[in-house]
Protein backbone atom coordinates (compact mmCIF):
# COMPACT_ATOMS: atom_id res chain seq x y z
CA UNK A 1 0.00 0.00 0.00
CA UNK A 2 1.89 3.12 -1.09
CA UNK A 3 2.64 6.30 1.27
CA UNK A 4 -0.93 8.31 -0.03
CA UNK A 5 -2.86 5.22 0.88
CA UNK A 6 -1.51 5.16 4.16
CA UNK A 7 -2.48 7.99 5.41
CA UNK A 8 -6.19 8.03 4.37
CA UNK A 9 -6.49 4.94 5.93
CA UNK A 10 -5.10 6.50 9.43
CA UNK A 11 -7.90 9.11 8.77
CA UNK A 12 -10.27 6.03 9.34
CA UNK A 13 -8.65 3.96 11.79
CA UNK A 14 -10.01 4.88 15.17
CA UNK A 15 -8.25 5.03 18.54
CA UNK A 16 -7.38 1.61 20.22
CA UNK A 17 -9.17 2.27 23.00
CA UNK A 18 -8.62 -0.65 25.15
CA UNK A 19 -4.87 0.55 25.35
CA UNK A 20 -5.19 3.92 26.38
CA UNK A 21 -5.54 4.97 30.17
CA UNK A 22 -5.90 8.32 29.95
CA UNK A 23 -7.87 11.11 27.17
CA UNK A 24 -5.18 11.31 24.36
CA UNK A 25 -5.20 15.57 23.35
CA UNK A 26 -6.38 14.92 20.23
CA UNK A 27 -9.39 12.96 21.96
CA UNK A 28 -10.07 16.44 24.51
CA UNK A 29 -13.13 18.61 23.32
CA UNK A 30 -12.16 22.00 25.40
CA UNK A 31 -14.31 25.00 25.72
CA UNK A 32 -12.39 26.41 23.21
CA UNK A 33 -14.30 23.71 20.88
CA UNK A 34 -18.20 24.68 22.20
CA UNK A 35 -18.88 25.88 18.60
CA UNK A 36 -18.69 22.19 17.40
CA UNK A 37 -20.53 20.95 20.64
CA UNK A 38 -23.20 24.01 20.34
CA UNK A 39 -25.15 25.36 17.55
CA UNK A 40 -23.49 28.98 17.52
CA UNK A 41 -25.80 31.57 19.92
CA UNK A 42 -26.77 28.74 22.02
CA UNK A 43 -24.85 28.32 25.30
CA UNK A 44 -23.59 24.85 26.24
CA UNK A 45 -25.19 22.54 29.26
CA UNK A 46 -28.79 20.69 28.66
CA UNK A 47 -32.21 21.93 29.05
CA UNK A 48 -34.72 21.85 31.23
CA UNK A 49 -34.61 17.93 32.81
CA UNK A 50 -38.36 17.54 33.05
CA UNK A 51 -38.56 17.77 28.89
CA UNK A 52 -38.80 14.54 27.61
CA UNK A 53 -38.77 13.75 23.41
CA UNK A 54 -42.31 11.57 23.23
CA UNK A 55 -42.96 8.25 23.44
CA UNK A 56 -45.77 6.60 21.21
CA UNK A 57 -46.91 3.52 21.14
CA UNK A 58 -48.09 2.26 17.61
CA UNK A 59 -51.10 0.71 18.70
CA UNK A 60 -52.20 3.69 20.21
CA UNK A 61 -55.78 4.24 18.03
CA UNK A 62 -54.33 8.39 17.86
CA UNK A 63 -50.85 7.23 17.06
CA UNK A 64 -51.15 8.68 13.57
CA UNK A 65 -51.65 11.85 14.85
CA UNK A 66 -49.13 11.89 17.59
CA UNK A 67 -46.63 10.80 15.51
CA UNK A 68 -47.12 14.14 12.98
CA UNK A 69 -47.48 15.95 15.99
CA UNK A 70 -43.65 14.89 16.91
CA UNK A 71 -42.00 15.23 13.89
CA UNK A 72 -43.67 18.87 13.33
CA UNK A 73 -42.17 19.79 17.09
CA UNK A 74 -39.94 17.41 17.95
CA UNK A 75 -38.31 15.53 14.61
CA UNK A 76 -37.94 12.33 17.09
CA UNK A 77 -39.76 10.28 19.30
CA UNK A 78 -39.91 6.57 20.97
CA UNK A 79 -41.71 4.31 19.60
CA UNK A 80 -43.35 1.20 21.27
CA UNK A 81 -45.85 -1.40 19.85
CA UNK A 82 -43.31 -1.29 17.32
CA UNK A 83 -44.02 -5.08 16.26
CA UNK A 84 -39.65 -5.95 16.21
CA UNK A 85 -39.31 -8.88 18.10
CA UNK A 86 -37.61 -8.30 20.90
CA UNK A 87 -35.45 -11.49 20.83
CA UNK A 88 -34.41 -9.60 17.09
CA UNK A 89 -33.37 -6.70 18.84
CA UNK A 90 -31.31 -8.76 21.95
CA UNK A 91 -29.44 -10.75 18.99
CA UNK A 92 -28.53 -7.29 17.35
CA UNK A 93 -27.02 -6.15 20.36
CA UNK A 94 -25.35 -9.08 21.25
CA UNK A 95 -23.77 -9.43 17.95
CA UNK A 96 -22.69 -5.69 17.77
CA UNK A 97 -20.81 -6.34 21.22
CA UNK A 98 -19.36 -9.43 19.85
CA UNK A 99 -17.88 -7.49 16.76
CA UNK A 100 -16.55 -4.49 18.77
CA UNK A 101 -14.82 -6.60 21.23
CA UNK A 102 -12.85 -8.09 18.86
CA UNK A 103 -8.98 -7.43 18.95
CA UNK A 104 -7.94 -4.55 17.34
CA UNK A 105 -5.98 -6.52 14.79
CA UNK A 106 -9.22 -8.14 13.39
CA UNK A 107 -11.55 -5.46 13.40
CA UNK A 108 -8.61 -3.60 10.97
CA UNK A 109 -9.05 -6.57 8.69
CA UNK A 110 -12.59 -5.00 7.66
CA UNK A 111 -11.45 -1.11 7.51
CA UNK A 112 -13.81 0.91 5.56
CA UNK A 113 -11.61 1.65 2.46
CA UNK A 114 -10.94 5.48 1.90
CA UNK A 115 -14.65 6.80 0.24
CA UNK A 116 -15.55 3.60 0.91
CA UNK A 117 -19.10 3.12 2.18
CA UNK A 118 -19.53 -0.14 4.41
CA UNK A 119 -17.00 -1.92 6.86
CA UNK A 120 -15.32 -0.79 10.35
CA UNK A 121 -13.89 2.57 11.13
CA UNK A 122 -14.13 6.57 12.74
CA UNK A 123 -17.27 8.35 11.93
CA UNK A 124 -17.82 9.55 8.03
CA UNK A 125 -18.58 13.35 9.79
CA UNK A 126 -15.18 13.22 11.55
CA UNK A 127 -13.31 15.27 9.05
CA UNK A 128 -15.58 18.24 9.73
CA UNK A 129 -14.43 18.32 12.96
CA UNK A 130 -11.57 19.72 14.99
CA UNK A 131 -11.48 16.37 17.43
CA UNK A 132 -11.40 12.75 17.46
CA UNK A 133 -14.72 11.35 18.64
CA UNK A 134 -14.84 8.57 21.40
CA UNK A 135 -16.22 6.12 18.81
CA UNK A 136 -16.31 3.69 16.60
CA UNK A 137 -18.26 2.24 13.81
CA UNK A 138 -19.20 -0.90 11.61
CA UNK A 139 -20.96 0.07 8.45
CA UNK A 140 -23.39 -2.48 6.51
CA UNK A 141 -25.12 -1.82 3.16
CA UNK A 142 -27.03 -4.85 2.52
CA UNK A 143 -25.33 -8.53 3.33
CA UNK A 144 -22.37 -8.49 5.02
CA UNK A 145 -21.00 -11.61 4.41
CA UNK A 146 -17.78 -10.62 2.89
CA UNK A 147 -16.47 -8.85 5.93
CA UNK A 148 -18.21 -11.24 8.66
CA UNK A 149 -16.44 -13.89 6.87
CA UNK A 150 -13.07 -12.13 7.04
CA UNK A 151 -14.09 -11.71 11.01
CA UNK A 152 -15.54 -15.28 11.59
CA UNK A 153 -14.11 -17.45 8.61
CA UNK A 154 -15.77 -20.45 10.07
CA UNK A 155 -19.38 -18.63 11.80
CA UNK A 156 -20.16 -16.08 9.81
CA UNK A 157 -23.68 -16.91 8.78
CA UNK A 158 -25.38 -16.31 11.96
CA UNK A 159 -24.04 -12.49 12.20
CA UNK A 160 -25.12 -12.47 8.49
CA UNK A 161 -28.77 -13.82 9.46
CA UNK A 162 -29.19 -11.65 12.27
CA UNK A 163 -28.28 -8.29 10.26
CA UNK A 164 -30.53 -9.40 7.23
CA UNK A 165 -33.43 -9.97 9.01
CA UNK A 166 -32.98 -6.75 10.80
CA UNK A 167 -32.52 -4.72 8.06
CA UNK A 168 -36.14 -6.30 6.51
CA UNK A 169 -37.68 -5.76 9.60
CA UNK A 170 -36.60 -2.41 9.79
CA UNK A 171 -37.47 -1.58 5.96
CA UNK A 172 -40.88 -2.57 6.84
CA UNK A 173 -41.57 -0.77 9.60
CA UNK A 174 -39.57 2.38 8.21
CA UNK A 175 -42.38 2.55 5.16
CA UNK A 176 -45.31 1.82 7.40
CA UNK A 177 -44.13 5.41 8.90
CA UNK A 178 -43.83 7.16 5.76
CA UNK A 179 -46.89 5.90 5.15
CA UNK A 180 -48.61 7.98 7.61
CA UNK A 181 -46.40 11.16 7.82
CA UNK A 182 -47.34 11.34 4.03
CA UNK A 183 -50.99 11.13 4.72
CA UNK A 184 -51.11 13.08 7.52
CA UNK A 185 -49.23 15.89 4.91
CA UNK A 186 -52.14 14.93 2.81
CA UNK A 187 -49.47 13.34 0.01
CA UNK A 188 -50.18 10.89 -2.66
CA UNK A 189 -47.86 8.22 -1.38
CA UNK A 190 -47.74 7.36 -4.90
CA UNK A 191 -45.52 10.48 -5.76
CA UNK A 192 -42.68 7.77 -4.45
CA UNK A 193 -43.19 5.22 -6.34
CA UNK A 194 -40.36 3.21 -5.03
CA UNK A 195 -41.49 2.84 -1.24
CA UNK A 196 -42.17 -1.14 -0.85
CA UNK A 197 -39.73 -1.88 -3.75
CA UNK A 198 -38.49 -5.33 -3.69
CA UNK A 199 -35.71 -5.88 -1.84
CA UNK A 200 -32.94 -8.42 -3.42
CA UNK A 201 -30.58 -7.19 -0.74
CA UNK A 202 -28.46 -5.08 -3.84
CA UNK A 203 -29.41 -1.62 -4.15
CA UNK A 204 -29.63 0.21 -7.22
CA UNK A 205 -30.49 3.76 -8.64
CA UNK A 206 -33.91 2.91 -7.94
CA UNK A 207 -34.34 1.44 -5.15
CA UNK A 208 -34.23 2.71 -1.50
CA UNK A 209 -30.84 3.63 -0.30
CA UNK A 210 -30.45 1.82 3.44
CA UNK A 211 -27.36 1.31 5.61
CA UNK A 212 -27.00 -0.35 8.88
CA UNK A 213 -24.59 1.23 11.15
CA UNK A 214 -23.52 -0.17 14.61
CA UNK A 215 -21.92 2.30 16.73
CA UNK A 216 -19.87 1.58 19.89
CA UNK A 217 -18.59 4.33 22.25
CA UNK A 218 -15.84 2.84 24.53
CA UNK A 219 -16.00 3.08 28.21
CA UNK A 220 -14.42 6.24 28.79
CA UNK A 221 -11.65 7.38 31.62
CA UNK A 222 -12.71 10.84 31.62
CA UNK A 223 -16.32 11.41 29.33
CA UNK A 224 -16.63 15.28 30.61
CA UNK A 225 -13.76 16.07 27.82
CA UNK A 226 -15.14 14.00 25.33
CA UNK A 227 -17.57 13.61 22.74
CA UNK A 228 -19.15 10.15 21.10
CA UNK A 229 -20.47 11.72 17.69
CA UNK A 230 -20.70 15.22 17.29
CA UNK A 231 -23.40 17.12 15.97
CA UNK A 232 -25.29 16.28 12.95
CA UNK A 233 -28.56 15.86 10.95
CA UNK A 234 -28.78 12.38 9.51
CA UNK A 235 -29.15 12.19 5.57
CA UNK A 236 -32.04 10.05 5.66
CA UNK A 237 -36.16 10.11 5.12
CA UNK A 238 -36.22 8.25 8.50
CA UNK A 239 -33.47 6.84 10.57
CA UNK A 240 -34.29 4.16 13.30
CA UNK A 241 -32.06 4.05 16.30
CA UNK A 242 -32.10 1.05 18.96
CA UNK A 243 -29.94 1.65 22.04
CA UNK A 244 -30.42 -0.07 25.38
CA UNK A 245 -27.81 2.93 27.15
CA UNK A 246 -28.33 6.77 27.29
CA UNK A 247 -26.00 9.01 25.62
CA UNK A 248 -28.24 10.30 22.79
CA UNK A 249 -29.73 14.33 22.97
CA UNK A 250 -31.23 15.72 20.49
CA UNK A 251 -31.36 19.65 19.90
CA UNK A 252 -34.45 22.04 20.03
CA UNK A 253 -34.30 25.60 18.73
CA UNK A 254 -36.07 26.90 21.61
CA UNK A 255 -34.89 24.96 24.58
CA UNK A 256 -31.07 23.62 23.61
CA UNK A 257 -29.89 20.00 24.22
CA UNK A 258 -32.50 17.34 25.66
CA UNK A 259 -31.13 13.74 26.15
CA UNK A 260 -33.06 10.80 25.46
CA UNK A 261 -33.89 8.40 28.18
CA UNK A 262 -34.30 5.07 26.56
CA UNK A 263 -37.45 3.25 27.64
CA UNK A 264 -37.39 -0.37 27.58
CA UNK A 265 -38.32 -2.56 24.30
CA UNK A 266 -39.02 0.94 22.00
CA UNK A 267 -36.83 2.48 19.43
CA UNK A 268 -35.82 5.59 18.59
CA UNK A 269 -37.55 7.76 15.22
CA UNK A 270 -34.92 10.16 14.00
CA UNK A 271 -36.26 12.43 10.56
CA UNK A 272 -33.72 13.00 8.48
CA UNK A 273 -33.16 16.14 6.07
CA UNK A 274 -34.60 14.29 3.20
CA UNK A 275 -38.17 14.38 4.74
CA UNK A 276 -37.65 18.17 6.08
CA UNK A 277 -37.19 19.03 2.29
CA UNK A 278 -39.85 16.53 1.07
CA UNK A 279 -42.63 18.38 3.84
CA UNK A 280 -41.45 21.65 2.90
CA UNK A 281 -39.46 22.74 6.19
CA UNK A 282 -42.52 21.83 8.04
CA UNK A 283 -41.03 17.96 9.72
CA UNK A 284 -38.04 18.78 11.30
CA UNK A 285 -34.75 17.06 10.75
CA UNK A 286 -33.43 16.72 14.20
CA UNK A 287 -29.96 18.12 15.11
CA UNK A 288 -28.46 15.39 17.70
CA UNK A 289 -25.76 14.05 18.77
CA UNK A 290 -23.96 11.48 21.23
CA UNK A 291 -22.49 12.06 24.83
CA UNK A 292 -19.74 10.01 26.44
CA UNK A 293 -20.50 7.57 29.45
CA UNK A 294 -17.78 5.82 31.76
CA UNK A 295 -19.53 2.92 30.72
CA UNK A 296 -19.74 1.47 27.11
CA UNK A 297 -22.43 2.18 25.18
CA UNK A 298 -23.84 0.27 21.86
CA UNK A 299 -26.00 1.37 19.07
CA UNK A 300 -27.64 0.36 16.32
CA UNK A 301 -28.68 2.70 13.29
CA UNK A 302 -31.12 1.55 10.26
CA UNK A 303 -31.12 4.34 8.03
CA UNK A 304 -33.39 4.50 4.93
CA UNK A 305 -33.04 7.50 1.83
CA UNK A 306 -34.51 7.67 -1.14
CA UNK A 307 -32.94 6.18 -4.83
CA UNK A 308 -30.04 7.55 -5.77
CA UNK A 309 -31.44 8.65 -8.63
CA UNK A 310 -34.94 10.09 -7.10
CA UNK A 311 -35.50 13.93 -7.54
CA UNK A 312 -36.01 15.62 -4.42
CA UNK A 313 -37.80 18.34 -3.87
CA UNK A 314 -41.12 19.89 -1.43
CA UNK A 315 -44.30 17.80 -2.54
CA UNK A 316 -46.75 21.20 -2.30
CA UNK A 317 -50.37 19.58 -1.07
CA UNK A 318 -53.43 21.62 0.18
CA UNK A 319 -51.94 20.63 3.68
CA UNK A 320 -48.79 22.04 3.85
CA UNK A 321 -51.08 25.26 1.92
CA UNK A 322 -53.20 25.59 4.94
CA UNK A 323 -50.47 26.09 6.92
CA UNK A 324 -49.00 28.87 4.50
CA UNK A 325 -46.13 27.11 3.60
CA UNK A 326 -47.34 25.06 0.30
CA UNK A 327 -47.80 27.73 -1.55
CA UNK A 328 -43.63 28.51 -2.07
CA UNK A 329 -41.24 25.54 -2.28
CA UNK A 330 -38.48 26.30 0.24
CA UNK A 331 -35.53 24.48 -1.14
CA UNK A 332 -35.12 23.82 -4.82
CA UNK A 333 -35.02 20.41 -6.88
CA UNK A 334 -31.82 18.03 -6.80
CA UNK A 335 -31.68 14.50 -6.61
CA UNK A 336 -30.95 12.21 -3.85
CA UNK A 337 -27.40 11.23 -4.92
CA UNK A 338 -26.63 14.94 -5.71
CA UNK A 339 -27.55 15.88 -1.91
CA UNK A 340 -25.80 13.10 0.06
CA UNK A 341 -22.60 14.30 -2.37
CA UNK A 342 -23.21 18.21 -0.76
CA UNK A 343 -23.74 16.45 3.09
CA UNK A 344 -20.24 14.59 2.00
CA UNK A 345 -18.95 18.45 1.10
CA UNK A 346 -20.69 20.62 3.65
CA UNK A 347 -22.16 18.61 6.39
CA UNK A 348 -25.00 20.68 8.31
CA UNK A 349 -24.79 23.42 5.50
CA UNK A 350 -25.64 21.47 3.06
CA UNK A 351 -29.69 21.90 3.80
CA UNK A 352 -28.74 25.76 3.89
CA UNK A 353 -27.43 25.11 0.38
CA UNK A 354 -30.62 24.11 -1.33
CA UNK A 355 -32.78 26.74 0.27
CA UNK A 356 -34.68 28.64 -2.05
O1 LIG B 1 -25.59 6.31 18.92
C1 LIG B 1 -26.61 6.98 18.78
O2 LIG B 1 -27.51 6.99 19.62
C2 LIG B 1 -26.79 7.87 17.55
C3 LIG B 1 -26.06 7.40 16.35
C4 LIG B 1 -26.22 8.33 15.20
O3 LIG B 1 -26.67 9.43 15.33
C5 LIG B 1 -25.80 7.91 13.86
O4 LIG B 1 -25.23 6.80 13.70
O5 LIG B 1 -26.04 8.71 12.91
FE1 LIG C 1 -27.26 10.31 13.45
Amino acid sequence: MGALSDSSRNHIIPLDFASVQTVPESHVWSESDDEYRCPPGVRSGTADPCLSVPVINLWDPNASELIFEACEKWGVFQLTGHGIPAKLMEEVESKTQRLFSLPVDQKLKVLRSPGGGTGYGRAVISPFFPKHMWHEGFTIRGPPADHAKQLWPHDFEEFCETMDDYQKQMKALIEQLIHIILKSLNINPQQLNWLKSHCSGHETSTTPGTALQLNSYPPCPNPNRTMGLAQHTDTSLITILQAQTSGLQIFRDDVGWISVQPVRGALTVNIGDFLHVLSNGRIVSVLHRVVVNPVQRFSVAYFYAPPSDFVVSPLLSKALGDSGQGTVARYRTVTAKEFIDMKGKHLDRALSLIKT
